[in-house]
């Protein structure tokens, strides 16, 4: 019988190819008309895509973009590169990187790993929380490229790793370094937002999510796939690892778009509160990003810092993304390995922190 060789696939979201309109419409057009992004049927969602957002926001985005670009290109891409040859190096299988959207796409990943003769691959999904519009949809265009193009390849993949020790650990430790020496008031976890529908859409059991201040914290089999419960649990262990005292910290969700209702609190709002509240002194941390991007460099390192200290703030630190930390590289080919020898994602040595 063959022997199966196995190999990995990385993905995170993607960028334009370049900070201009011209390139930041068709990625906008590929992100947004995703069904599990603007989960809405395809007529509505083509008409408030293409009749209404694109329009006017890939000139707005692209200005965004140049205040953040690098010269090597967008950050989210080469922090991600950066990230994938140092996992690379310590990984005993072959390692490719891919984006969800623009290149190199999940397709070309696929098509590298067969090349080299892989059969098994393991599709990491590089977001610690699970949503429809960032995991799912991974998952299941790799699904369906593997189905119509490479049927050779079995497919697995990383579940959230929202919770998972090491994860706990080096978010901790990198925070915890990040803010030596700053006598921070206050540690603010912002999270990506996303519609309380995709809430309710992913809720298995149909029933438990509530969108209320109990319903995350009551152990349901909902949490495997509710965003809002994992961006509260990273967030808790974290600060219980951190010992931060529960006025010293809080959640909040960045970057909604109009129309829905999308999780709360807001960042803005939460920030813009905070200097009347007497915290002058803000460290903001981004836990729903692996690496460093437009939400976090300018979202969040400009625009929110602008809007802290324009409210009365005085010193205000955004806390890097894990990005190419050493520590963290070798925590992400250590899980590699450990499926690479036993077929298993998460052996028991990176169980869940308990409380
Ligand atoms: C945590 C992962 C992400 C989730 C969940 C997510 C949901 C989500 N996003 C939009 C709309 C936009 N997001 C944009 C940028 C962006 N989003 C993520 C991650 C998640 N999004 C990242 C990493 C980035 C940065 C990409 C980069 O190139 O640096 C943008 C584009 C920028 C802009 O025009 O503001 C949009 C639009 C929706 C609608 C959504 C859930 C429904
Ligand atoms: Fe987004
Ligand atoms: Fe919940």
């Amino acid at each position: 019988m063959q022997q199966s060789k196995r190999g990995v696939l990385l993905v995170n979201l993607g960028s334009p190819k370049s900070p201009e309109p011209k390139d930041v419409k068709p990625y906008l057009d590929e992100f947004l008309m995703d069904k599990y992004v603007i989960d809405v049927p395809f007529l509505l969602r083509a008409l408030l895509v293409r009749g209404i957002i694109l329009q006017t926001r890939p000139k707005r985005s692209a200005e965004a973009y140049k205040k953040i670009w690098w010269n090597e290109g967008s950050p989210l891409i080469v922090l991600s590169e950066r990230m994938h040859k140092k996992v690379s190096a310590q990984a005993e299988v072959p390692v490719v990187l891919a984006m969800r959207y623009g290149q190199p796409s999940i397709d070309s990943g696929l098509k590298a790993l067969r090349d080299q003769g892989v059969t098994e691959v393991l599709l990491f999904p590089l977001y610690p929380q699970y949503a429809m519009a960032s995991t799912k949809t991974i998952v299941e265009l790799a699904q369906k490229l593997v189905a119509e193009k490479y049927p050779d390849l079995h497919l697995h993949h990383v579940p959230a790793f929202y919770n998972q020790r090491s994860y706990i650990e080096n978010l901790a430790r990198s925070i915890r370094e990040k803010l030596a020496g700053f006598e921070y008031d206050h540690l603010l976890f912002s999270y990506h937002g996303i519609p309380e529908r995709h809430i309710r859409k992913t809720d298995v059991t149909k029933s438990h999510c509530k969108m209320d201040s109990s319903c995350c914290a009551t152990k349901s089999p909902a949490h495997e796939f509710c965003y809002r419960h994992q961006c509260y649990e990273t967030t808790r262990q974290v600060a219980e690892l951190l010992q931060l005292p529960k006025d010293k910290y809080s959640q909040s969700f960045q970057s909604r778009l109009a129309g829905d209702k999308w999780l709360d609190p807001y960042t803005d709002v939460e920030i813009n509160k905070m200097p009347a509240k007497g915290i002058k002194k803000l460290a903001v941390v981004t836990p729903a990003f692996v690496s460093d991007c437009l939400e976090t460099l300018e979202e969040i390192a400009m625009e929110a810092n602008h809007e802290f200290k324009e409210n009365g703030g005085e010193e205000f630190m955004a806390i890097p993304c894990l990005n190419d930390d050493d520590t963290w590289c070798a925590t992400v080919a250590e899980w590699i390995n450990d499926w690479a020898a036993t077929g298993k994602v998460f052996a028991p040595r990176t169980a869940e922190v308990t409380a």
